[in-house]
């Protein structure tokens, strides 16, 4: 598992830091484990260190002083430096004094000789010339996208950019981007990862992301979110045991699909068939479709006669109708965990009675796309999707996964956990009734509910990813992929946890 901090975690960290480390020395660690990975990709790309060409992007803040530092440290390898001040009244004292000491040189980014956009002669040329940009624009401090002057900069740019703690232009709490921004070939962050480099935009937008210790990680309270690791996932996946039985390793119910959409019942159902050992029961008006595809399953044309289940999913396709209601009412009542989706969020959404049906001491979990997501919270979602989460989760006390190329999951208890896709090959029809089946059958067999939506998060796009991009069955991997419709992403399930499994073998 992967923890993430909020800037002011981190900001707090750093203080409690700075009272056994001063902060000039602390700045001098990050600075040079930037100056580290510059030489290192400038290795990489160019096949050598001295005599290549570093330009520094410089704002007014600390974020500058760890590239003018960094700057410095080059500079000694024999690196040829120019810093581009944004603000030249205002750059870092202490850094440019150490850029210039090496032999480094400054120049604002709106001197002599500039050209209609406002970019100075020397600015142009270093830009131009440089092997190698490395972005100090803005911290975590950072507000909004680029002002005109930086974009600019950034926008003439052709060579790989080594953002310093985050790529500029990317909010650092949201990951949101709503202008000109940087697009990082590699991040270098401190103490610990920050909500951009992982959620949304700002996540592709920091590419590759190293995190150096600089003595903040031992400060770090608890993270403000987590991430998990394919072994995390691999080694408490439910797979029988000797003991077990199909009833032990847990009996999942799937109240999905009717005569219009018998689709949502066929895929959510195998979704669940693939996902653990246990039984699946079906319950619904799409009963002989799910029969003909998926033989194990025990297939029933009323929810009445469903059966003993230890969870059920319900939602895909059974409509916002007086059918539709029924069956919720009818899972709700259960006290069984339920994972609610597609149309019965709808309906908890619009009926607020619907909500008396449920049994409170039974967990919830509540799986919206950004659209039923406006309709439980009542406003449209904003850039704030950890946040939203967190205080949809807590109103309605129900675990809540908001679907996504990044996927958010609040617990009612403020924890959140995050799934980056790093791919969008699930954003196609029928992808969440995979999902859906998914969560239930990891609900039946005992999983907490908020790591259940984790694990099935994480397998969801691994499986998108693994179709899409040929598994082995079907011939030699590609590299670039081809989309693919759900039903093939249900067909990689059984591939994605493996793949999680091995992951947690050791090694
Ligand atoms: N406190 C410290 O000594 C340390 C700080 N560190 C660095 O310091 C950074 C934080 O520094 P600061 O808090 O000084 O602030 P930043 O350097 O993040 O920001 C500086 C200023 O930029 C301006 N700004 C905000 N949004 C902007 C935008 N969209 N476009 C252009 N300018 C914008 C603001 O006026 C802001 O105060 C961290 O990200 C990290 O790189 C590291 O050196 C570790 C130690
Ligand atoms: N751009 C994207 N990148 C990665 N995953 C995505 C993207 N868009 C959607 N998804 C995922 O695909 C699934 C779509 O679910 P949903 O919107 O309910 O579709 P449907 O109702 O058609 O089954 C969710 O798991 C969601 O997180
Ligand atoms: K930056």
């Amino acid at each position: 598992m992967q923890g993430v901090w909020t800037p002011d975690q981190v900001r707090e960290a750093e203080q409690r830091l700075f009272a056994r480390t001063p902060e000039p020395a602390v700045m001098r660690r990050a600075a040079h484990a930037v100056a580290v990975q510059c030489a290192r990709l400038l290795s990489e790309q160019t096949g050598g260190v001295a005599g290549r060409r570093v330009a520094l992007l410089v704002g007014a803040g600390n974020n500058g002083g760890d590239a003018l530092w960094a700057g410095a440290f080059l500079r000694r390898r024999g690196v040829g430096v120019t810093a581009v001040l944004l603000a030249p009244d205002k750059a870092h004292p202490a850094g440019l004094e150490g850029l210039r000491r090496a032999g480094g040189r400054a120049v604002p980014a709106e001197g002599a000789g500039a050209d209609t956009t406002g970019i100075g002669a020397e600015a142009a040329d270093a830009l131009e010339r440089a092997d190698l940009v490395v972005d100090g624009i803005v911290g975590l401090s950072a507000r909004g996208a680029l002002r005109p002057v930086a974009a600019e900069l950034v926008r003439r740019v052709i060579v790989p950019i080594v953002a310093v703690d985050l790529p500029s232009g990317v909010d650092p709490t949201t990951g949101a981007v709503d202008g000109p921004a940087v697009s990082a070939d590699l991040t270098v962050t401190f103490g610990g990862l920050k909500p951009c480099h992982v959620l949304g935009t700002g996540a592709v937008r920091s590419g590759e992301v190293t995190t150096v210790g600089i003595g903040v990680t031992e400060e770090l309270p608890e993270p403000e979110l987590s991430l998990l690791d394919a072994a995390d996932i691999g080694e408490n996946w439910p797979v029988p045991g000797p003991e077990d039985d199909k009833y032990s390793t847990g009996v999942v119910g799937i109240a999905a699909g009717s005569a219009t959409y018998p689709g949502a019942a066929v895929l959510a159902t195998g979704a669940a068939v693939r996902a653990t050992a246990g039984m699946v029961r079906y319950a619904g008006p799409a009963a002989d479709e799910v029969r003909a595809r998926w033989p194990e399953t025990v297939a029933t044309g009323s929810i009445g006669d469903a059966g003993r289940v230890q969870a059920w999913s319900v939602g895909p396709g059974i409509g916002t109708g007086a059918s539709g209601r029924d069956v919720l009412r009818f899972v709700l009542e259960s006290g069984r965990p339920v994972c609610a989706d597609a149309d019965s969020i709808t309906i908890l959404a619009e009926d607020e009675a619907m909500w008396d049906s449920r049994d409170p001491d039974a967990p919830l979990v509540l799986t919206p796309h950004a659209g039923e997501f406006a309709r439980l919270s009542g406003a449209e979602l904003g850039a704030d999707r950890v946040g939203e989460a967190r205080e949809v989760a807590a109103r309605f006390d129900a675990f809540v996964l908001l679907k996504g190329n990044t996927t958010v999951i609040a617990a009612p208890d403020g924890r959140v956990l995050v799934n980056d896709a790093r791919q969008a090959w699930p954003a196609t029809a029928g992808s969440g009734d995979v999902l859906t089946g998914l969560i239930g059958a990891l609900l039946a067999t005992g999983v907490e509910p908020l790591l259940t939506c984790g694990y099935a998060a994480h397998v969801h796009s691994l499986a998108a990813e693994i179709a899409a991009h040929g598994a082995t069955a079907d011939g030699p991997r590609s590299e670039a992929g081809a989309p693919i419709g759900a039903s093939a992403l249900l067909d990689a399930v059984p591939a994605a946890i493996r793949a999680v499994r091995d992951a947690a073998l050791p090694s």
